[in-house]
Formats: structure tokens, C-alpha cells, sequence
């Protein structure tokens, strides 16, 4: 894409964004954020976020959703970002749970092992690549006294990420900025340290994605991801592998999930050394990473966790379900809204069947070290 159609491409999704959100898009989240929104602009997001995901797995529909994963992508997040911080909160990744933890205690502790594993210091200057609404910025900042720069390219979570920061006190630490991962504007070598969680499966391409990454790190930098991956367990020519894919793919907005092997490849050939490879899902948790989507209350460890697991457990997205389809009916949720809650009902079942099978895993930690000597690459 030349440097003038981005510049269009950004102003237009700029534009749509207030048309659609409006203005002063912190203070409502949920669903009263939900029926506040321009209803024609809602119907015409959820249009080009679905428009693509009609059922066809070949390749040619593939090829469809690669190349437009920008607009694909950035229309997911216009419509899910609501639900998402209404049934999980203002981190949008996955974690392991321990025996007694509750929810807000295990997302964070996540995020300091990220930090911990990407060796983030006081004043270290830090890439958040595909950063959400900040929950994790606000999170690791706070935890190490780092300075973040979050980058995505959904506006309106970009003003969410600006407006919690502020009203955290952080605004001093944390800067939010609107731009692509497969084409990061920042000068070579800004960066003492990058990370990514659950967002660069979104990347047409993780190859592209991580050569962006590793030009901008400082030499001797770290990158820390967790990359959602289909593991070793996964074969495309399997019509029920594939099934738990595409449904993860549509629900959660990805043109394409890529393997295991091919995202180590990828960090590799774009001259990482890769110092930490480990699926952190692939071991013996008394309580699995994709419990709050099973409904099986046997896990909910506190009392203070309730809420969470109603909303995101089966009978709990039944009743969203059902209180969004009134709502839509009587037209206080624009139209559209249905199909998003249906899109989401897929992901949920796609990645627990993904989390039950381990064909999936959103936590695949890679640790990579940009070399100090870069002459050789
Ligand atoms: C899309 C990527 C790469 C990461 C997001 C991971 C998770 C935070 C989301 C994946 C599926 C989402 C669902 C919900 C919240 C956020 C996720 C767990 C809901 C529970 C939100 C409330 C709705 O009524 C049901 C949703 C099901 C899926
Ligand atoms: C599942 S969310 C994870 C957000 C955040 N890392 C967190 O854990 O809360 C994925 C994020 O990646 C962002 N994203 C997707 N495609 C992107 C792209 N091409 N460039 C920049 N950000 C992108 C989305 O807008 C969204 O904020």
C-alpha cells in the first residue's frame, strides 16, 4: 500500500469511528456503550467484518481474508470491543488460572511473567503491538515502571486505551498510537524491548509481522509474544481440525490461523534467536485456561469471580444473547448486533473445543533475542 492510500485508509477508518462511537467513548463500556451507537454505521461495521466469513474454507476465500485483513480486522474490534469488555473485562487475552486465584489476580499475573520473560526494566522505552484497550499496558507499566507505546489499528479502542490511562494517573508512561503491525512507521532500533499478546494472529502474514518487530527492537532487545498457534496435534485435512479452526478464525476475526511450526519459523527467518519456545497451555493446570468459556462451575475459584463466569459461561451468553436480541428487536442495540453475539457464540465453542483437544493454544510464549551483531542479517 503506497504511503498516500494508508494515509486515506486512516483518515476514512478515523471518520467511520466517530460516526459510529461518537465522542467521549470512555466513559460508556458494555451495553451501555452498545446502544449508544450510530445504528446504520453499527450495521454497516458488522457488514464488513462478516462479509468474508461466509462458510468457505478454500483457498480462494482464504486468499480473500488475508488481503483484507486490515478493514476485516479493524470492523472485528468496532463490533466486539463492547461485548468484550462487558463479559471479560479491559484485557482481552486468555491466562492460566491456579487453585484459589481469581480472575483479575491470574489476567495480571500473566502479564507480569510476559514482562518478567521479556526482561522489562525501569525506563525501558517498550512496543505493545496489537495493545487493545491497554489493559496490559496499564498493567505492565505499572509493574515495572516502563514507558509503553501501545500500537493498534482500531481507533476506537485507541481512544479507550487513551482515556483509562489518563483517568489511571498514567498518561505520563503510557502513549497510544494509531498504526499497522505489518508496517511499523517507527525509526529502526527504537525499542529496548517489544511485546504482543493474543494479537498478531490477526497478521496476514507472521513472517512480515515479525521482520516489522524485529526492525524496530534495539539490538540485544527482546521480544516476548503469545501467539495464538494450531499445534502439533492439528491437520488441515481433517474436516473436524478444520471445523474448531474456522470457527476460532470467524468468531475472533482472524484471516487465518497459522501453525506452531510455521510462527518459530517465522522468528527465525527474520534473524531472531529464539531464547523461550513453550505452549503454555500444554501442561497438567487443575484448572484449564478456557474454563470461563465451559460453564462448568466446579472451577470458579472465588466468590468475587461470579459475575465474570455467569456472563461468559454458556447460559450466561444465552441470556446476553437473548437480552441483545430484545434489545435489537425494540431498537435500543442497532441492527447487526445479533450476528455479533452469534459470531462470538462460534468462538466460544471453537476455542474450547481448541483448549479440550489442545489443537489450539493461545498462549504459545515465544522469547526472542534481536542478535547484538546484526551485520550477518
Ligand atoms: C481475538 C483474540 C486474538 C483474542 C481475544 C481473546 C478473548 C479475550 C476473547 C475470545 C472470545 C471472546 C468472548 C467473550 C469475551 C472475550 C473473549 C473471551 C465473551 C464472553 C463476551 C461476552 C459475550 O456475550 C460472549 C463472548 C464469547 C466470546
Ligand atoms: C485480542 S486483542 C489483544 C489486545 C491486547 N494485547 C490485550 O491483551 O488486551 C488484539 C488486538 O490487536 C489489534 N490489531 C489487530 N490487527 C492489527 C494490526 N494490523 N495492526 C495493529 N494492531 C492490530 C486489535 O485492534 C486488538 O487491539
Amino acid at each position: 500500500m503506497s504511503a498516500e492510500e494508508t494515509t486515506e485508509l486512516r483518515q476514512r477508518q478515523a471518520n467511520f469511528s466517530k460516526e459510529l462511537h461518537g465522542d467521549h467513548v470512555g466513559e460508556r463500556t458494555g451495553m451501555s456503550a452498545l446502544i449508544s451507537k450510530d445504528k446504520t454505521a453499527q450495521q454497516e461495521a458488522v457488514a464488513k467484518y462478516l462479509r468474508l466469513w461466509d462458510g468457505k474454507t478454500d483457498k480462494d476465500a482464504e486468499q480473500k481474508r488475508l488481503e483484507d485483513y486490515n478493514e476485516s480486522t479493524h470492523s472485528y474490534y468496532n463490533v466486539v470491543t463492547d461485548f468484550y469488555e462487558y463479559g471479560w473485562g479491559s484485557s482481552f487475552h486468555f491466562c492460566r488460572f491456579y487453585k484459589g486465584e481469581n480472575f483479575q489476580a491470574a489476567m495480571a499475573r500473566h502479564e507480569h511473567y510476559l514482562a518478567h520473560m521479556a526482561d522489562i526494566k525501569e525506563g525501558d522505552l517498550v512496543l505493545d503491538v496489537g495493545c487493545g484497550v491497554g489493559g496490559p499496558a496499564r498493567e505492565i507499566a505499572r509493574f515495572t515502571n516502563c514507558n509503553i507505546i501501545g500500537l493498534n489499528n482500531n481507533d476506537y479502542q485507541i481512544e479507550k486505551a487513551k482515556w483509562y490511562a489518563k483517568n489511571a494517573g498514567l498518561q505520563d508512561h503510557l502513549q497510544f498510537v494509531k498504526g499497522d503491525f505489518m508496517n511499523l512507521e517507527f525509526e529502526p532500533n527504537t525499542f529496548d524491548k517489544v511485546y504482543a499478546i493474543e494479537a498478531t494472529c490477526h497478521a496476514p502474514s507472521l513472517e512480515k509481522c515479525y521482520e516489522q518487530i524485529y526492525k524496530v527492537l534495539k539490538p540485544g532487545g527482546t521480544f516476548a509474544v503469545y501467539e495464538w498457534v494450531m499445534t502439533d496435534k492439528y491437520d488441515e485435512n481433517n474436516e473436524e481440525h478444520r471445523k474448531v479452526c474456522y470457527e476460532i478464525e470467524l468468531g475472533d476475526g482472524i484471516p487465518k490461523m497459522f501453525t506452531v511450526d510455521v510462527a518459530r519459523d517465522a522468528l527465525k527467518n527474520c534473524g531472531f534467536e529464539v531464547v523461550v519456545d513453550k505452549d503454555l497451555a500444554d501442561n497438567n493446570d487443575q484448572v484449564p485456561w478456557y474454563y470461563p468459556l465451559t460453564g462448568e462451575w466446579k472451577y470458579v475459584q472465588t466468590l468475587s469471580d461470579i459475575g465474570t463466569f455467569f456472563r461468559t459461561s454458556y447460559f450466561g451468553r444465552k441470556f446476553t444473547n437473548l437480552m441483545v436480541s430484545t434489545m435489537e428487536k425494540v431498537g435500543l442495540a442497532p441492527q447487526g448486533s445479533v450476528k455479533v453475539t452469534a459470531a462470538l457464540e462460534e468462538a466460544a465453542v471453537g476455542l474450547v473445543a481448541g483448549g479440550r483437544t489442545k489443537l489450539f493454544t493461545p498462549m504459545m510464549l515465544f522469547v526472542a533475542r534481536k542478535p547484538l551483531d546484526t551485520t550477518e542479517n
